[in-house]
């Protein structure tokens, strides 16, 4: 029994990184990466046992304690759940690993997108009972939008029903990856890992040779290495080579080799290597914190960011010494904020470094607003304490300490050589709910807003609006448990006596006239026509000439130059121009008239008005005089604005369509569907057959999952009726409209006796037919 497997010597090179101080590494060393899962598969226990593993705490905490170090806000701690993405910094083998956790419940799905533009590469987690479950392939999907390579980690294996074969399979069918396992043989060393039992630490790890003297595994351990060896050996000729090498012995093929090509084929995308654990015992973590090591992409192994200038992309290319250079400039210094937040008072801000680096004393600017930020201190997350550094190189993740206001997420902060320079800003999902909020007393009120402006900052999906017909402040989150939270965190942290009142749906208005309207207002010697029309998508307007696109609503002002009337031009072209207004302020005015009633609302219910297209066909001023035109031109535009809304037959409401997914056993599927299609007004799109059985049947699943070698599942062995229902789950796909999705979760329970779960995502706002007015409109009479 030759132990390979080096914890202990691991652990004591941790242990000197305890002292608070780590190292610095080179950017081949850094490894920026999201652990990204289905809600309750294990993500926090799992980062928990990694911060401790790297010997930066004592002692793991436990999310059902509330005692774990990244979810620290009261609102996560009382619930079990992660809210917010928390991120920290961990010393592994010579290397930095910057990880984020991120919340699995889809109303915080922003900080998964946040999280997912500034990470190199994700560990996704299964829970090994349940699988693959919704928010896994929605999670998936997002990193593979980005190109983030990805490794697996199958968790809970130490639960009844765990089958680490069948998470495998599922993975090769819903989430069409390739697949090589390393788990707790590794295939690669040839050893079998072992925990000492009632060893919660996990620490005591026996790494024992696998050879003839144990035939059962030895043959494991041969079909698993030749399987692996002929899925990486159509990948890249270097391992069929070192096969031929060594005779055909699948067991001689070096490990070295295979580790490189499993690292190239990761980053490439080509598959994603598997590991599995019981994160709870700490069984499986140190290997999965090996593999982020060993296969995940560094700064300069990934895809480089669009950077652009003026809204036009420019020139990138990654380098070694300088990291990002952009438009073939070297000393350009470039960092993305991805989250604001205040711990114990102290205003922080994350930032990603892309090229140059930062120094505590670095002048930068931020983009967005043009201003000048002078640092005065920057820190890197040592575990969950900030740690103060004099700078931070490209493809590092850092803090820069004390800015309250100055800074919101996506700001580009740069040196002055890149004062021009823009990375792409990151998008924000919209509010789904809403609900309105008063404060308790007048005095309250300035207390409130102070609030409400810091939860936005730090949590950008979060949005703000006064509604002047009802003269209410209106809070809108991506869901109920979204709101509930801002709720706790208003009341309970920041001390705001403010009321919340019903969580309602956020709805818009359209115009849906058969066909388009068009109206005219002349005044004195102002003159505007406009034309109203439906629109289906703001976005294809973005390369038009004239177009302001307003994409929160999807909406779309055309306005041309050509719009301008000829006294107007004549006015310009021949110097006779007196207006105390440029023309762009003019056209400007007119843009701001549109937007201020597109927001006021549409003769429905006055809900915002969306999916429109407000082209100005011709206006007029009095620019020969020497006045200012701006407000009386505004007005005619609201004037005439008025007009074109004032007809409620020629609107609909628009209203949120979530994709939902609802996994059941067959014995519910009738009832469900059917509470689904009658109660819900969904629109069954499709019932997919989720047992493995059957998705052994889908020929590419069956082809893969032959393909490769899959070992007996021996943890599923013991399971009782918790595997018939998982022998026979059933998908249903639907379009439901958000309103009618309002308490279904508890509406399921009860139907199923808790048998089922289901997930849903924002699919997009549709016109509601006119059946539906009334339903909705019962919400808003008063
Ligand atoms: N049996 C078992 N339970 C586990 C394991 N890992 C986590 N759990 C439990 O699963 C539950 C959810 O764990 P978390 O770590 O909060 O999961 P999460 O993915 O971070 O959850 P969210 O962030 O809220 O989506 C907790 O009750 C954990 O104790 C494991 O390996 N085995």
């Amino acid at each position: 029994m030759a132990p390979t497997w080096q914890l202990p010597k691991l652990l004591r090179i941790s242990k000197r990184y305890s002292s608070n101080v780590l190292p610095k590494v080179v950017p081949q060393n850094i490894r920026n990466i999201g652990i990204i899962a289905h809600i309750d598969a294990g993500k926090t226990t799992t980062t928990e046992r990694m911060i401790f593993n790297a010997g930066m705490i004592n002692r793991a905490g436990n999310v059902d304690d509330g005692d774990t170090v990244t979810d620290y806000l009261p609102s996560e701690r009382d619930r079990g759940i992660t809210i917010q993405l928390a991120a920290i910094t961990l010393p592994w083998w010579k290397h930095r690993i910057n990880l984020l956790d991120t919340p699995g419940h889809a109303d915080f799905t922003f900080e998964v997108i946040r999280s997912l533009r500034v990470l190199d590469g994700a560990v996704t987690i299964l829970d090994a009972v349940a699988g693959v479950e919704a928010q896994t392939e929605k999670v998936w999907k997002q990193a593979a939008n980005l190109n983030i390579p990805s490794i697996i980690y199958v968790n809970k294996m130490d639960r009844p029903g765990a089958g680490f074969s069948r998470a495998v399979k599922e993975v090769v069918s819903k989430i069409r990856n390739s697949c090589v396992f390393r788990g707790v043989i590794d295939v690669l060393e040839k050893s079998l890992l072992t925990w000492k039992e009632g060893d919660d630490t996990g620490k005591a790890v026996t790494a024992t040779k696998i050879d003839e003297s144990n035939p059962d595994l030895f043959e494991m351990l041969k079909s698993a290495r030749e399987s692996m060896i002929e899925t990486l050996g159509e990948y890249d000729e270097r391992v069929i080579e070192a096969l031929i090498e060594h005779d055909e012995d699948y067991m001689a093929v070096p490990s070295s080799v295979l580790d490189e090509v499993i690292r190239k084929a990761t980053i490439e995308r080509y598959l994603a290597p598997v590991f599995c654990g019981s994160s709870f015992r700490n069984y499986g973590v140190h290997p999965l914190m090996d593999g982020i090591v060993k296969y995940l992409p560094s700064p300069l192994e990934t895809d480089p960011p669009v950077v652009a200038s003026k809204g036009k992309p420019v020139p990138v290319a990654l380098d070694k010494t300088n990291g990002l250079i952009v438009n073939g400039l070297k000393k350009t210094t470039l960092a993305l904020v991805f989250k604001v937040m205040t711990l114990n008072n102290r205003p922080m801000t994350f930032v990603r470094v892309y090229c140059g680096k930062l120094t505590k004393t670095s002048h930068l600017f931020n983009t967005r607003t043009g201003k000048r930020l002078n640092l005065k201190g920057l820190q890197i997350m040592n575990g969950d304490i900030p740690q103060d550094v004099k700078d931070v190189g490209f493809g590092n993740i850092c803090v820069i300490p004390g800015f309250e206001t100055e800074l919101q997420t996506g700001d580009t902060l740069s040196s002055s050589e890149g004062a021009a320079y823009t990375l792409l800003p990151i998008d924000i999902p919209p509010p789904l709910f809403n609900s309105a909020i008063e404060p308790r007393t007048a005095g309250d009120e300035k207390h409130m807003l102070q609030c409400v402006d810091k939860l936005i900052r730090e949590d950008p999906s979060l949005t703000v609006h006064y509604d002047e017909e009802m003269g209410q402040i209106i809070l809108g989150g991506m869901g109920e448990l979204h709101l509930e939270i801002a709720r706790d965190r208003m009341i309970n942290d920041m001390k705001a006596r403010v009321n919340f009142k019903d969580v309602v749906v956020s709805y818009k208005e359209c115009f849906g006239g058969k066909r388009e309207r068009k109206e005219e207002t002349v005044k004195e010697e102002q003159r505007i026509s406009l034309t109203m029309s439906y629109l289906e998508n703001a976005k294809d307007f973005i390369d038009h000439d004239g177009a302001r696109v307003l994409e929160e609503d999807n909406n779309v002002v055309l306005l041309p130059r050509t719009a301008a009337s000829d006294e107007v031009r004549e006015a310009l072209d021949e110097g006779r121009w007196k207006c105390e207004n440029t023309i762009e302020e003019l056209e400007q005015s007119i843009i701001n008239g549109i937007r201020t009633c597109l927001l006021m609302g549409g003769p429905l219910f006055s809900f915002p008005i969306h999916s429109t297209l407000i082209t100005v066909n011709e206006w007029s001023a009095a620019v020969t005089q020497s006045a200012k035109q701006d407000t009386k031109l505004m007005y005619a535009t609201i004037e005439t604005m008025r007009t074109l809304k004032e007809n409620p037959q020629e609107f609909a409401v628009v209203e949120p369509i979530m994709m939902t997914k609802v996994y059941v056993s067959s014995n519910d599927l009738g009832e469900v569907s059917h509470d689904l299609a009658n109660r819900c007004s969904a629109v069954i799109l499709e019932v997919q057959d989720q047992s493995i059985e059957n998705l052994e049947t889908a020929a590419w699943a069956k082809s893969e999952a032959e393909r490769i070698y899959l070992p007996p599942d021996y943890t599923n062995t013991k399971t009782t009726s918790g595997m018939e229902d998982i022998a026979n789950k059933k998908l249903i796909v639907a379009e439901t409209p958000l309103r009618e999705m309002i308490g279904y979760l508890s509406k399921l329970r009860s139907i199923t006796q808790g048998r089922a779960t289901f997930d849903m995502s924002f699919q997009e706002m549709r016109r509601a037919p006119a059946s539906r007015n009334e339903i909705i409109g019962s919400e808003f009479r008063f």
